[in-house]
C-alpha cells in the first residue's frame, strides 16, 4: 500500500484496516491466547470444541456490548441535559443502517441534489439524525441550527477528520481543510488580496472575457454549441490563475470541445492540456463527493489505489509549472528579510506565499485551495445563470436592457455599474438561491451540546461530541416556509420587491450561498464583479440564448421519470442535470447557442 497521494497523515486505508482487525481479529485471538496461556484454571473447564464454535461470535458480542455501553451513556447523558434525539431517519433493515448507504449512492449517481434530504426535512424538520454505522450524522436545513453552527456557537463545530480524510488529496492543509490556528493564519494571509481595490481591476477581467467571447463567436460562426460551462471554466480559471497565483494558465488558449456528434475526426485531434485539466479536476472531485456517501468505509473501496491518483497526477502536473515560475520569481526578488510580511502592490497571494515557504506541498495546497475556491464556485453561478437565461427569455431581455441602459453595447463597466445594476444583482442571487455553489457543507461537533426544539413544549435535542453535521443550504433555500409559496420558482424580483422585507431581511440566515459566521467566503466581492463583469460583456455581445439538447450528450440528460416522480417540483421541469461533487455542475456540461448582437 503506497501514502504517496497523502504523505501528511496515516493512510486512511491502514486506520481502516487497523480498526476492522481490532474488533474483528483481535479478540478471538486474545481469546485463544487466554485459553493456551491463561493461569485461571476455569478455563480448562472449557472444551475446545465449545471455544471453536464460539470464536466467530466473540466479535459481533464484543461490538454490540459496546454499541449497548455507548446507548447507555448517551441515555444517561440525555438524562442529564433533559434533552431528546432529534428525529432519526427512518432506519434500513440491514444492521447498522447499511442500506442507507446504498441508497446515498444511488442518490449521488442517479438522484437528483439534495435528494435525501428534500423530504426527510419536511417531514421530519429542519434538523434528522441519519444514523449510520451506529454513529450519528445530523443533517440541518433550516436557519436556526445553521446560525448556532456557523456562527453563534462557531468554535465547537471544526472541519471534522472525517471530511478532511476524504478530501485531503486535493484540499491537504490549505483553507478549505484546517482548523485552529492554521485556518487563521491562511485566512490573515489570503484577505489582503482580495480587497475591494484589488477586486475591481477589471482590465484583467476585461482581457479574459474578450478572449471567451471572441471563442464563443468563433464556434458559433460554425453552427456549432459550444459547452458553456468548459468555457467558463476556463474564463475563471485563467482569471483566478492571474490575479492570485501570478501565472495565467492561458487554457482559452486551446480548442473547445465540440459537441458529441461532430465528426469524430474532430474530437480525436481536440484533446488539450486544459480540458485533460478540467476533466481530472473534475475526477478529482466526484471521487471525494463518492467517498463522503461512502461514510467511514471508503477507504475499503479504494484499497489497492486511490480514486484519486490518476487524476491528481494530471492537475499536478498542469499547476507544476504556475508553481516553478513563483519560485522562479521569488529566487530574483529582492525583498528585504524585515518587510518580508509585507504585502507589495504588485503582489500575489502565492508571491507573499513563497517568501515564507519554498515546501512544494504547501505551496500545491495553496493553489489547489484557491482554485477550488476562486475558479469552481464562480464558473458553476455563471453556468447556472446561462441556463436560466436560455430557459427564462423575459429575464434575458429586461437584464439586457438594464446593461444597454447603464453601460451602452461597448463600454467596459466599472465598479459603480455594477453596484447601481439592482436587476443583474438579483439575477445572481437568485441563481445562488436555487443552485448554491457549495449546496452541501460538513462540519464535526467539538463538545456534547443541546440545539432548541422547534417546539418549545418539547425538550432540546442532545447533540454528542464527535457527531457530522450535514448542513444543505440548497433545500433551505428552496423551503416554502422561508421563501414563500414560489420558492422553487425562478424569479429574481424576489430580491427586488415587498418578498425581500418579508422574508430574507428579518432572517438572513435563509440565504448561504457564500456561508455565515467567522468563516464566511473571502471572495464574495471578487465573484460578485467577476461574475457582473462577465455577464455585461456577454449580453453587450448577443442577444439571446437557447440549450442545444441535440449537442447535449444523452447519458447526461435528466431521467425522464424525474418528470412524474417530481411534479410541481425544480426536479420536475429541470432540462439539465445538476451534480455536486464539492461544488455544483451541469453533468455533461450546458451546450448552448447564442445569436450576435448587430453591431
Ligand atoms: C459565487 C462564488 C462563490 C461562492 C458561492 C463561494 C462560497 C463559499 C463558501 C460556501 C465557503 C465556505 C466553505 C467552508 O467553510 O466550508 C467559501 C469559503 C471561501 N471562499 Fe468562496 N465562494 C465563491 C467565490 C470565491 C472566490 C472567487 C474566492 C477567491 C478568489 C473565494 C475564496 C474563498 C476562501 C478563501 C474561502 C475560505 C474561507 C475560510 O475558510 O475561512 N470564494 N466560499
Amino acid at each position: 500500500m503506497s501514502s504517496e497521494a497523502n504523505p501528511n497523515r496515516w493512510d486512511p486505508r491502514e486506520r481502516v484496516v487497523f480498526t476492522l482487525s481490532l474488533l474483528f481479529l483481535a479478540p478471538p485471538a486474545i481469546a485463544v491466547l487466554l485459553y493456551s496461556y491463561s493461569p485461571f484454571t476455569l478455563l480448562d473447564r472449557v472444551p475446545k470444541w465449545l471455544l471453536a464454535i464460539s470464536l466467530p461470535f466473540i466479535s459481533p458480542a464484543l461490538i454490540a456490548t459496546l454499541i449497548f455501553i455507548g446507548n447507555i451513556k448517551e441515555k444517561k447523558r440525555l438524562a442529564e441535559l433533559g434533552a431528546q434525539f432529534p428525529p432519526a431517519l427512518p432506519g434500513g433493515k440491514w444492521p447498522g443502517n447499511i442500506d442507507l448507504i446504498v441508497h446515498f449512492l444511488n442518490v449521488f449517481s442517479n438522484g437528483y441534489v439534495g435528494d435525501t434530504a428534500w423530504i426527510p426535512s419536511e417531514e421530519l424538520g429542519g434538523v434528522f439524525d441519519e444514523y449510520v454505522l451506529w454513529s450519528h450524522n445530523l443533517v440541518i436545513t433550516s436557519p436556526e441550527y445553521m446560525k448556532i453552527v456557523l456562527s453563534t456557537d462557531f468554535s465547537n463545530y471544526v472541519k471534522g477528520e472525517k471530511f478532511r480524510s476524504l478530501a485531503f488529496d486535493i484540499l491537504g492543509n490549505g483553507i478549505f481543510n484546517s482548523n485552529g490556528d492554521i485556518w487563521k493564519t491562511h485566512r490573515a494571509m489570503t484577505r489582503p488580496f482580495l480587497t475591494k481595490d484589488r477586486v475591481s481591476d477589471f482590465e484583467m477581467l476585461d482581457r479574459h472575457a474578450d478572449h471567451a467571447i471572441f471563442k464563443l463567436k468563433e464556434r458559433f460562426s460554425s453552427g456549432m454549441a459550444v459547452d458553456f460551462q468548459d468555457l467558463i471554466s476556463r474564463f475563471t480559471l485563467d482569471a483566478a490563475t492571474e490575479f492570485l497565483l501570478g501565472s495565467c494558465v492561458d487554457s482559452l488558449s486551446s480548442e473547445l470541445p465540440y459537441p458529441h456528434l461532430a465528426p469524430q475526426a474532430i474530437h480525436a485531434n481536440n484533446k488539450t492540456p486544459a480540458e485533460d485539466f478540467s476533466k481530472a479536476f473534475a475526477e478529482a472531485q466526484v471521487t471525494v463527493g463518492r467517498r463522503l456517501r461512502r461514510s467511514i468505509l471508503w477507504p475499503l473501496f479504494e484499497f489497492f489505489k486511490y480514486d484519486t491518483e490518476e487524476p491528481m497526477k494530471v492537475v499536478n502536473a498542469y499547476i507544476e509549472p504556475i508553481l516553478r515560475q513563483a519560485l522562479e520569481r521569488s529566487a530574483v526578488s529582492t525583498t528585504d528579510e524585515k518587510d518580508i510580511d509585507k504585502v507589495g502592490e504588485e503582489e500575489t497571494l502565492l508571491d507573499y506565499l513563497v517568501k515564507h515557504t519554498k515546501d512544494p506541498l504547501v505551496l500545491r495546497d495553496e493553489t489547489l485551495n484557491i482554485l477550488v475556491a476562486g475558479r469552481d464556485t464562480t464558473a458553476s453561478t455563471l453556468t447556472f445563470i446561462i441556463y436560466f437565461l436560455s430557459t427564462h427569455p423575459e429575464v434575458m431581455t429586461r437584464l439586457r436592457q438594464e446593461i444597454l441602459d447603464r453601460v451602452g453595447s461597448a463600454r467596459r463597466p466599472t465598479y459603480d455599474d455594477i453596484r447601481e445594476m439592482k436587476y443583474l444583482r438579483a439575477v445572481i442571487n437568485e441563481t445562488l438561491r436555487l443552485y448554491p455553489p457549495v449546496p452541501i457543507n460538513l462540519r464535526k461537533v467539538v463538545n456534547d451540546t443541546t440545539w432548541p426544539n422547534p417546539d418549545p413544549t418539547q425538550k432540546p435535542f442532545y447533540v454528542p461530541a464527535g457527531t457530522s453535521v450535514t448542513y444543505s443550504p440548497i433545500v433551505m433555500h428552496r423551503n416554502k416556509r422561508l421563501w414563500g409559496p414560489d420558492a422553487e420558482e425562478f424569479d429574481p424580483d424576489r430580491f427586488l420587491d415587498e418578498r425581500l422585507h418579508k422574508y430574507l431581511v428579518p432572517n438572513p440566515f435563509i440565504f448561504l450561498p457564500f456561508n455565515g459566521g467567522p468563516r464566511i467566503c473571502l471572495g464574495q466581492q471578487f465573484a460578485y464583479n467577476e461574475i457582473s463583469f462577465f455577464i455585461i460583456r456577454l449580453l453587450q455581445n448577443f442577444t439571446d440564448i437557447e440549450l442545444d439538447s441535440q449537442a447535449q450528450p444523452e447519458w447526461s440528460k435528466p431521467p425522464a421519470e424525474w418528470k412524474t416522480i417530481a411534479p410541481g417540483r425544480r426536479k420536475g421541469i429541470e432540462k439539465i442535470f445538476p451534480k455536486v461533487h464539492l461544488t455544483l455542475y451541469c453533468h455533461g456540461g450546458l451546450w448552448v447557442k447564442m445569436n450576435e448582437a448587430e453591431k
